[in-house]
C-alpha cells in the first residue's frame, strides 16, 4: 500500500524550524564548550517546543533496526498469539491491546503496545509496587529474538538517556551530573507502540492516540518509517513531527517540567496515522528510581515553587492503571 504524501513525503519536506535537529556527537566526545553548546540548544528547544530530533547520538543503527524487527514480528501475530503475552493490573508487563469497541469516538483508544522495563533487583522498601516494578518482563516464550533485540535496545536506551540527563542539566545551568543519583536503577519503560489506520470516516477530532504529555521526564521515541506524530505549537497550531532518518524525537515529559519549574515545557502531542499503511513506534520512557520524590529544583524555583512533590513510584502506579482503558474513561 502506498503511503499518503500528506504524511510521509510532504511531511518530510516540512520546515524543521519548529521542532529542530539538534546533533548529539559534539556533546559526547567534545571540548567543555562544545558540550556546552549542544546542551544550550537542547534547552532553547525545550523551552520553545518541548520536541527535538537528536542525531549523531551513537546508538547503533542495528539495535534500532533489529527491536523494529521485532516488534514487526510480533504485532503480525494473530491476536490471541498477542494475547498470551498480556499485561495485567498483578503483572505489568506485556501487551495491551486496543479496547474492543463497536464503533469509535474521538475519545478510542486505537493503538496497542507491548510494554517492557529494566529487570533490576527487587525493591524490599516498597513492597506496595512489587507487582508494577519487581516482575520479569513477559517476552513470548517462543520468540528468542524478540528478547534478545528488546534487551539489547532496553541496554542502548539507559546509556543515551544517562547522556541526555547531562545535557538537560547543562542547558539548565546545573552541575551536569545533578540528576545522576535519581537514575541508578531508572523505572523507565520502553514500548512498541502499533497503530492502525484510522477507521474510515474519522474525522479531524480523531486520534489514534489522543493529545497527551508523557508522564516521566523525557522521552527518546524511535519513529518506523511511517508519519502520524503531531505537536502542538505554542500559537495552538498542530504540526507535524515526521519520523528524520536516523534521528530520535526527544521530548520533554511532566517531571523534566516540574523539575525545571516550568522553564522546560511538557507540551501536548498525539499520534494520527493517517498514511494509509500500519505505523510502528518505540518510545523509551525515561523515568527516575521509583524512590525519588520529584519537585522542582529549589535552584532553580528559589522559594517559589510551581509543583507539587510527587513521587516517582506513586506517580507512575496511578498511570499505569489508566493505559488500557480509553481515554473517556479516565478524563470524563
Ligand atoms: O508514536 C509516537 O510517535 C508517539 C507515541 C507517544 O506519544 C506515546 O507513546 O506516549
Ligand atoms: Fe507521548
Amino acid at each position: 500500500m502506498s503511503r499518503s504524501a500528506d504524511d510521509v513525503s510532504a511531511a518530510r519536506a516540512i520546515s524543521l524550524d519548529e521542532v529542530p535537529v539538534i546533533d548529539f556527537a559534539p556533546f559526547l566526545s567534545g571540548s567543555a564548550g562544545e558540550r556546552q553548546a549542544v546542551a544550550d540548544a537542547i534547552a532553547a528547544a525545550c523551552e520553545e517546543i518541548g520536541f527535538f530530533y537528536l542525531t549523531g547520538h551513537g546508538v547503533p543503527e542495528a539495535a534500532r533496526d533489529d527491536v523494529f524487527a521485532a516488534a514487526r514480528a510480533f504485532f503480525a501475530r494473530p491476536k490471541a498469539e498477542r494475547a498470551g503475552s498480556a499485561a495485567t493490573p498483578e503483572w505489568y508487563r506485556g501487551w495491551i491491546g486496543a479496547p474492543d469497541a463497536d464503533g469509535f469516538s474521538r475519545n478510542t483508544r486505537l493503538f496497542e503496545q507491548y510494554r517492557m522495563q529494566h529487570e533490576w533487583p527487587a525493591d524490599p522498601e516498597d513492597m506496595e509496587h512489587a507487582a508494577i516494578f519487581d516482575q520479569p518482563n513477559r517476552f513470548p516464550a517462543d520468540m528468542p529474538e524478540f528478547r534478545r533485540a528488546s534487551e539489547a535496545y532496553l541496554e542502548a536506551m539507559v546509556i543515551l538517556s544517562r547522556e541526555l540527563l547531562r545535557a538537560f542539566a547543562l542547558g539548565l545551568g546545573l552541575p551536569e551530573h545533578r540528576f545522576d543519583d535519581w537514575f541508578r536503577h531508572p523505572a523507565s519503560q520502553l514500548s512498541m507502540n502499533y497503530y492502525p489506520l484510522l477507521p474510515a470516516g474519522a474525522d479531524d477530532e480523531v486520534s489514534n492516540m489522543v493529545p497527551h504529555t508523557d508522564e516521566g521526564p523525557f522521552t527518546i521515541l524511535a519513529q518506523g518509517e511511517v508519519g502520524g506524530l503531531e505537536v502542538k505549537r505554542r500559537d495552538g497550531a498542530w504540526i507535524k513531527a515526521p519520523p528524520v532518518e536516523g534521528a530520535y524525537t526527544i521530548n520533554v515529559g511532566d517531571m523534566m517540567m516540574w523539575w525545571s519549574n516550568g522553564r522546560f515545557l511538557s507540551n501536548l502531542h498525539r499520534v494520527r496515522n493517517r498514511a494509509g499503511e500500519e505505523r510502528l513506534s518505540v518510545p523509551y520512557f525515561a523515568n527516575p528510581d521509583r524512590s525519588v520524590v520529584v519537585a522542582p529544583l529549589p535552584e532553580l524555583a528559589g522559594d517559589a515553587p510551581a509543583y507539587p512533590a510527587v513521587k516517582v513510584a506513586d506517580h507512575l502506579a496511578r498511570f499505569y492503571a489508566t493505559l488500557s482503558k480509553n481515554p473517556h474513561e479516565i478524563y470524563g
